[in-house]
């Protein structure tokens, strides 16, 4: 038996359709509403700065470069491939625009003066530390903190980065890649030429030094001894593959990588998985040996592994010992270790793998600039068997033979030039500030005429270090900017390269910690491939136009850093 009619059922679930409706709809048009409110305000804040596009997604979290390839269209601001284009559609080297999410304003900097303020005002120009939550998968670390965090990672791990140290990853560089070439010659076709694959031995060359000079893990090329520890999976593919799945790493929910073991979900969720937990492993294997080893006394005499071991005292600081009193205030918890090992460990391969395989690309495309370090390095080891090795080469050695390799520094500084590993950087900012910006605009004889002006950039608001553009800026690096020309990177008499339009590093007190131990590992290594072979394009690309080969060698995507896709050249051994 009904006790309430079905007529008045159906009236009262119509009013709660129409109640919950009318509630929807009153939230969404208030939400609107305040969102055109926010935006409005947003781009009042930008007004009078040239730009004044809605950006839809932050510039620099993971979002932005995923979609990278396709969003932004190209010539509007923040797309990843136009360089300098927005700055010169609007004629100014700082753009204003509005972020949707947040109605952030937003100022776009590729103006050496703006950026030198930013990069000398931390405090007011802040590290977005949420954008770098990608290489904080095990926890706080020196590149995600700010503050009394940050300085204390920075106090701990920085004198391990000094002369003495660099001398040291010079020796290892020299070593590895000798042992690459042994590898290499076993593969040469006919004696003549092999095709490598840049990517992959660049990452393996580069991951080595870095184990090697920074952890004292002295695995050989072809040496997978180390490797294994007896954890399923080695040492090397853990890291490699954890450096590849970064970034759907910090986009899967943990709780999904906790079902891998048991449903059939997809491979890259399994390996990113796998390969996280065995890195983590292989680690603390290190750590734990490093504890050992500076508990057992044996510390002081060794610039081996000076990074780990800095870190390692800084977590053994006990409260009894007197002479570590200096070193509590720096004390590293068991997880700021690890955090900061695994953070150095891909900070210090990763962009330097990407910044070798841009440069040999472009090595293999122009010829006459590989001629120019063949003959600068034949000055410098003039016969084959003058050519250091692993066992030949003396610490001492690293700052002869760095001094005496400008040209080919100058190739690997226009090669970060053009492809800066880190393309751009986010800060918040903290207080109100002024920006320098330059309007320009090229007269009737093609000169480049400019005025500089202020660009009020409030609290709240976002400032983009624009690299990757201010690299490309004509008023910085002349018309020819696009052009790969290392020989801008060569001072003389009557010319000096503008050191603040070259941001590859970053500058100022968050400036890059590894920035010399990257140029000791490159320059060696490029020294002595220009000295050992001869570079050219792979064969699929042989007899098609220059620009093509260019377009198709030098494809690269953003992701953590910028990733090179078809790096792949030939190597021909040199005689002579
Ligand atoms: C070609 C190679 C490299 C390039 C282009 C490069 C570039 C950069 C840039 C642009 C930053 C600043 C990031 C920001 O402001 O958000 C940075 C920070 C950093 N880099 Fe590098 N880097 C390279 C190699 C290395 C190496 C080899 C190491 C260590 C062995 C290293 C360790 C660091 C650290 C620890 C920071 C954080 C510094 C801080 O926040 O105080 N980098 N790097």
């Amino acid at each position: 038996m009904d006790f309430i009619p079905n007529d008045a059922l159906t009236t009262g679930w119509n009013t709660v359709y129409l109640f919950t409706g009318g509630v929807v709809i009153l939230w969404a048009l208030q939400s609107s509403v305040q969102k055109l409110v926010s935006l409005h305000r947003a781009f009042k804040i930008v007004e009078g700065v040239p730009g004044g596009e809605l950006v839809w997604f932050h510039p620099f979290r993971s979002s932005a470069p995923v979609l990278a390839p396709y969003f932004p269209p190209q010539g509007r601001i923040g797309n990843y491939y136009s360089h300098y284009q927005a700055y010169k559609k609007y004629g100014s080297t700082v753009l204003g625009s509005v972020k949707f999410w947040g109605a952030v304003p937003t100022f776009w900097v590729s103006d050496p003066e703006g950026l030198k303020t930013i990069s000398n005002n931390r405090t007011v120009f802040r590290r977005d530390v949420e954008g770098y939550e990608v290489v904080s998968v095990y926890g706080p670390n020196m590149v995600a903190t700010e503050g009394e965090a940050w300085k204390r990672y920075r106090t701990v791990a920085k004198p391990a980065f000094n002369e003495a140290n660099n001398a040291l990853v010079w020796h290892h560089a020299t070593r590895i890649v000798n042992e690459w070439f042994e590898d290499l010659n076993k593969q040469l076709r006919g004696g003549k030429s092999v095709q490598v694959d840049l990517l992959k031995d660049c990452t393996e060359l580069t991951l080595l030094i870095i184990s090697s000079a920074a952890f004292g893990k002295h695995n050989g090329w072809s040496d997978h001894s180390g490797d294994d520890s007896g954890h399923r999976l080695p040492f090397r593919p853990a890291v490699t593959t954890a450096v590849k799945n970064l970034v759907p790493k910090v986009l899967t929910p943990n709780w999904l990588f906790a079902l891998a073991e048991y449903l059939p979900l997809p491979k890259i969720i399994k390996e990113t998985a796998d390969s996280f937990v065995f890195l983590r492993l292989h680690m603390l294997d290190i750590i734990n040996s490093a504890r050992e080893w500076v508990a057992g006394g044996h510390e002081d005499n060794s610039l081996d592994a000076a990074l780990l071991q800095n870190l390692v005292k800084a977590n053994l600081a006990q409260l009894e010992q007197e002479e570590t009193k200096e070193l509590l205030k720096r004390r590293l918890t068991d997880q700021e270790v690890l955090s900061n090992a695994f953070m150095f460990l891909l900070a210090g391969h990763e962009t330097s793998a990407h910044s070798l395989c841009f440069t040999l690309c472009l090595l293999a495309l122009y010829p006459e600039v590989q001629e120019k370090m063949y003959q600068e390095t034949k000055r410098l080891w003039p016969n084959l068997s003058d050519i250091p090795n692993g066992d030949t080469v003396g610490a001492s050695k690293f700052k002869d033979d760095m001094a005496n390799l400008e040209y080919v520094t100058a190739v690997f500084r226009e090669s970060l030039r053009i492809f800066p590993p880190v393309p751009r950087v986010a800060s918040p900012v903290k207080t109100d500030a002024k920006l320098t910006s330059r309007r320009f605009h090229e007269d009737s004889r093609g000169n480049m005429q400019s005025t500089t002006s202020e660009v009020n950039v409030p609290a709240g608001s976002l400032a983009v270090i624009d690299i990757i553009a201010l690299h490309m800026n004509p008023l910085c690096w002349g018309k020819d900017a696009e052009e790969f020309r290392p020989e801008r990177f060569v001072d003389t008499p009557t010319y000096t390269w503008p050191r603040d339009a070259f941001l590859a590093f970053s500058a100022g007190p968050r400036a890059c910690m590894g920035e010399r131990f990257a140029y000791a590992e490159s320059v060696c290594s490029l020294a002595h491939i220009a000295r050992r072979y001869k570079l050219s394009v792979p064969e699929h690309l042989v007899g098609k136009p220059f620009a093509e080969q260019k377009r198709i060698l030098l494809q690269w995507a953003p992701t953590l850093t910028l990733v090179p896709h078809n790096a792949s050249v030939c190597f021909s051994p040199r005689n002579d």
